[in-house]
């Protein structure tokens, strides 16, 4: 994803944690569809590929929109010269229109899209109805000219055709279905097609995450699409902004864990019982993004067993005071860690003010996790991270594990810190007015440690 459309989607998932305007509150920020543009040069093969794609998300709901509905009438003056309109032109398209009904089916709203005759150059009655989905495909020649446009999209393709074929097609296409005839065909294609193709929609090219060749002839490209959309349906949708965030895999087991370290019954003794399970999952997923090196070892059975070493310049940091419940895991699956702490205090809303740091001496040549269970509004993450960096640890060296995070804590972090891996166990709906995470599970400390009010 491009820097601009990730500053995008950021933007606008900020948004979905606001109140409207009416007071009334956010929307679930797991709803929003998946995006999809493909473009390419006229007849590339756009509309097989996104048949392809939605024969194969079967079980997905999908619509695609068609750049094409979006063509601007032509007037009367303008249809009796027709042959002298360039409709490869951005400007023949009411990218506006296009851009409020994109914005209302991202929504989750139902949207009216016009309904373009080719024949009479017009749009016509009756609009098409179109169902917010779980994916959407926008697909037509100029989906990837506008930035606005572009900055919608998840995941952005580009049809890439050879021209002759592409200059074939045309003519047997729009012979046959669009009511023309050759010489009309050539004569638009050299006039406007071709010379728009150059310096309109072949330059969108370098905004193509993914270039298909030879288009729907290209079955393991289409294959790799439709893997990548499913992996990304089944996340979050903050993973699919930020690819630094790493939510382990739920299961049953995982889920049942939660729910009693969530239960505000749930006793001290189970508290920690159960945290300590999910903690050590944690730490054992995240020790599964440190860098490994290729070993080959003999078996006692005298066969070659082609394996690799752990990466060992590691520590562990732990915030005071959670933190510190992370620990034995950590110390549990890294024989010998040593392990630094840095105390910060909280003070009001943002600031956050380091207390006390020791930190091991040669901590910037070392891989670090850094340990806190909760990450709610991020500001004492935000300062942790910034101890770290300014003891000079590179930020990709930095693993922040984590077991419950709030959307606003990662965006604070994951923006400031692009390079830096967070992995974290579930990721909740939202803050509080308190900067308690929701649903969340009260104060850890307290409960872990046993100096809550209560039992
Ligand atoms: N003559 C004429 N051409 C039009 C009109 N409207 C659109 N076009 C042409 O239609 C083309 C856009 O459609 P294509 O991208 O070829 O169609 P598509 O079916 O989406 O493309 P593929 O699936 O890739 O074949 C542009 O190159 C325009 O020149 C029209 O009213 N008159
Ligand atoms: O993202 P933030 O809004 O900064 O909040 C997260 C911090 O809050 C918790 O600590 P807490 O202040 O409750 O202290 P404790 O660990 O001593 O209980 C948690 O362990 C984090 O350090
Ligand atoms: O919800 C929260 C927020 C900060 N600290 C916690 O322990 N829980």
């Amino acid at each position: 994803m491009d820097s601009e459309m990730v500053a995008a989607l950021k933007n606008s998932h900020e948004n979905h944690f606001s109140p409207g305007s009416d007071g009334s509150s956010e929307r679930n920020p797991l709803k929003l569809p998946f995006i999809i543009g493909v473009a390419g040069g006229t007849a590339s093969g756009k509309t097989t590929v996104c048949n392809m794609i939605i024969a194969q998300l079967h079980d997905q709901r999908v619509v695609l929109v068609n750049q094409d509905a979006f063509y601007r009438s032509l007037n009367d003056e303008q249809l009796q010269k027709v042959s002298e309109y360039n409709f490869d032109h951005p400007e023949a398209f009411d990218t506006e229109l296009l851009l409020s009904c994109m914005a209302k089916l991202r929504h989750g709203k139902a949207v009216s899209i016009p309904n373009y005759d080719f024949k009479t150059h017009k749009s016509i009655e009756p609009a098409r109805m179109v169902n917010p989905s779980d994916v959407i495909i926008l697909e037509g020649i100029l989906v990837l000219h506008d930035s606005r446009v572009r900055d919608l999209m998840n995941m952005k393709i580009f049809v890439d055709t050879d021209s002759d074929v592409r200059l074939a097609r045309r003519i047997q296409r729009d012979t046959v279905e669009r009511g023309r005839n050759v010489e009309n065909v050539l004569d638009q294609y050299a006039k406007f097609v071709k010379p728009s193709f150059e310096e309109f929609i072949l330059p969108t090219k370098k905004y193509a995450d993914i270039i298909i060749p030879r288009g729907a002839d290209n079955d393991v490209a289409i294959d790799l699409i439709v893997q990548h959309i499913r992996t990304k349906l089944g996340q979050h949708d903050l993973c699919k902004i930020y690819p630094n965030i790493f939510v382990i895999q739920s299961t049953f087991q995982i889920r049942g864990m939660h729910t009693l370290v969530r239960d505000a019954k749930t006793t001290k003794h189970d508290f920690v019982f159960y945290a300590d399970r999910l903690i050590r999952l944690v730490v054992e997923h995240g020790l599964g993004h440190l860098p490994f090196t290729e070993k080959q070892i003999t078996t006692p059975t005298g066969s070659i067993y082609c394996g690799v070493v752990f990466c060992k310049r590691l520590c562990g940091v732990s915030v005071i005071r959670s933190g510190e419940s992370m620990e034995n895991a950590l110390r549990a699956c890294c024989k010998g860690i040593k392990i630094g702490k840095i105390l910060i205090h909280g003070e009001g809303k943002h600031g956050r003010q380091l207390i006390y740091e020791k930190l091991p001496s040669d901590i910037a040549s070392r891989h670090v996790l850094l340990l806190d269970p909760v990450l709610a509004s991020g500001n004492s993450a935000v300062k942790a991270i910034s101890v770290l960096l300014s003891k000079g640890v590179p930020e990709s060296n930095i693993i922040f594990l984590n077991l419950i995070a709030s959307p606003q804590g990662i965006h604070a972090v994951c923006k400031k810190f692009p390079r830096l891996k967070i992995v974290t166990s579930e990721i909740d709906t939202t803050l509080n007015k308190e900067l308690h995470v929701l649903p969340g599970m009260g104060e850890f400390g307290d409960r872990y440690f046993g100096t809550g009010d209560t039992e």
